[in-house]
């Protein structure tokens, strides 16, 4: 007889997912390698930045209060006692009517106060020294980047398990990080299983498909921040996939199959869930495509079962298996973030699940407008490039009309959520 499966709520399943995450653990890179990884520790100001007041412009650093007086028609003439660049540093000190010839970068010279930017001053090469002219008054702290503008000592700027963008790149190089803090990738082991699967280079034959899965979810996992190790495809055979299934497991953090979780005769993921001992969080979940999802945990590690259709499998990786990634990356924002968006096409299909439809977000007007990105039905694979986003079209309605305000997931977000529902 054919088992029945109680389907739960998504809410409830990730939820169930979620008492099983791992806390992510640090590892040290170069900074060279640093990019796209995830903070395992908050990025803390190791000095003031600048550590110097400076000069943000070539000029001439002087003493604010002799500029006093000065107008178009009465400069006020300075010595030039030195001529500084940037990386070098005085050892004059600027005393009454006197200036220092200073590049952009340059430490502003003992005595000053103020830089006057060298458009606005007039040079003269006199017999007893080089001299100048301002035309202008200056005010105490005029045109100067002071120590600590950018950064205090000590401050916390980024948080543990963050993105690492070319902008904390710089703040790592600024605060002389050489090696990084990262969050350990997570290990995500992969079997696509189908007896049906041809790999990318075979010809196609009469019944017969090309394993797409596989290579999909890869991109994902490493979207996610994860690594994956891809140990092949199997054939719809019990023991050869339980022994694959049973040898790959112990290396990884985390398990996903593709494929052989329904109930068909040669669905045998339940089996081998069964045989290894491991107790299955759930199988079945009230959401379109991905209802067959199946999470088992074995020791608390994470078995994820996706759906062999691709479009489920997808769907059911996003939901359920990046999450799990997200924290092990130290996030504490590991879901898909949420944003509401209106609807610019008809979406007439009911269905008393939740539907997860793979879609196209974009902006218009300052908007966020969303469609869907193809034909949704769970074994559609060509929807999923254009998809980058999920929209949620609760269950147990009629169906959506154009201009309707939906929820949407975003897929390419580094901001995370706290939780999705
Ligand atoms: N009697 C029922 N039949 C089905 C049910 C059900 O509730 N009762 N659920 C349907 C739903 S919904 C889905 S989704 C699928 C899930 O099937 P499985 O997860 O068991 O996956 P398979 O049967 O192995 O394959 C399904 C489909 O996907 C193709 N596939 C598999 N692997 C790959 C791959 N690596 N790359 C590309 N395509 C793949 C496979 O050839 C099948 O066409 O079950 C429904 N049936
Ligand atoms: O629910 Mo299946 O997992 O739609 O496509
Ligand atoms: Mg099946």
């Amino acid at each position: 007889m054919v088992e029945r499966r109680t389907p739960i709520q998504i809410g409830e399943a990730v939820k169930k997912v979620m008492e099983y995450k791992l806390e992510g653990s640090t590892e040290f890179v170069s900074i060279n390698d640093s990019y796209g990884r995830f903070l395992s520790d908050d990025l803390k100001a190791t000095s003031d930045v600048p550590h110097f007041d400076r000069a943000p412009y070539d000029g001439y650093a002087v003493r604010s209060e002799d500029t006093r007086g000065a107008a178009q028609t009465s400069p006020v003439k300075f010595e030039v006692i030195d001529h500084i660049g940037a990386g070098m540093v005085s050892d004059k000190t600027i005393g009454p009517f006197q200036a220092v010839r200073i590049m952009t970068g340059a430490q502003m010279p003992e005595g000053s106060d103020a830089v006057v930017m060298l458009e606005l001053t007039k040079e003269a090469e006199e017999a007893d020294g080089k001299f100048m002219f301002v035309k202008r008054v200056h005010q105490k702290g005029e045109n100067i980047s002071f120590r600590g503008e950018d950064a205090k000592e000590g401050e916390v700027l980024v948080k543990k398990g963050t993105f690492i963008n070319p902008g904390i790149q710089a703040m790592l190089a600024t605060f002389g990080y050489a090696t990084v803090p990262v969050a350990r990738k997570p290990i995500v082991g992969l079997y696509a299983t189908g007896t049906e699967l041809l790999e990318v280079g075979d010809p196609l034959e009469p019944g017969k498909i090309r394993n797409s899965n596989s290579y999909m979810i890869s991109a994902q996992v490493q979207r996610a921040g994860a690594e994956v190790r891809y140990f092949g495809q199997l054939p719809d055979d019990f023991e050869t996939c339980y022994e694959a299934v049973r040898a790959a497991i112990g290396g990884v953090d985390i398990f996903i199959t593709t494929g052989g979780v329904s109930v068909g005769d040669f669905d045998y993921l339940p089996q081998i869930y069964e045989k290894l001992g491991a107790e299955v969080l759930f199988n079945k979940v009230a959401v379109r495509p991905g209802s067959v999802t199946t999470v088992a945990q074995l020791h608390g590690k994470l078995l994820f079962g996706l759906s062999g259709n691709p479009s489920a499998c997808y769907v059911g990786f996003e939901l359920f298996a990046r999450p799990i990634i997200r924290t092990m990356l130290c996030s504490d924002k590991p879901h898909l973030r949420k944003e509401r968006a209106r609807l610019e096409a008809d979406f007439p299909k009911a269905n008393p699940f939740t539907r997860f439809v793979r879609s196209a977000l974009t902006i218009q007007d300052g908007k966020l407008i969303v469609t869907p990105s193809g034909l949704d039905k769970s074994n559609i694979i060509m929807s999923l490039a254009g998809a980058n986003s999920l929209m949620i079209l609760p269950g147990g309605t009629r169906g959506f009309e154009r201009g309707m305000k939906v929820e949407v997931l975003m897929l390419e977000d580094q901001t995370g959520s706290d939780w999705p529902w």
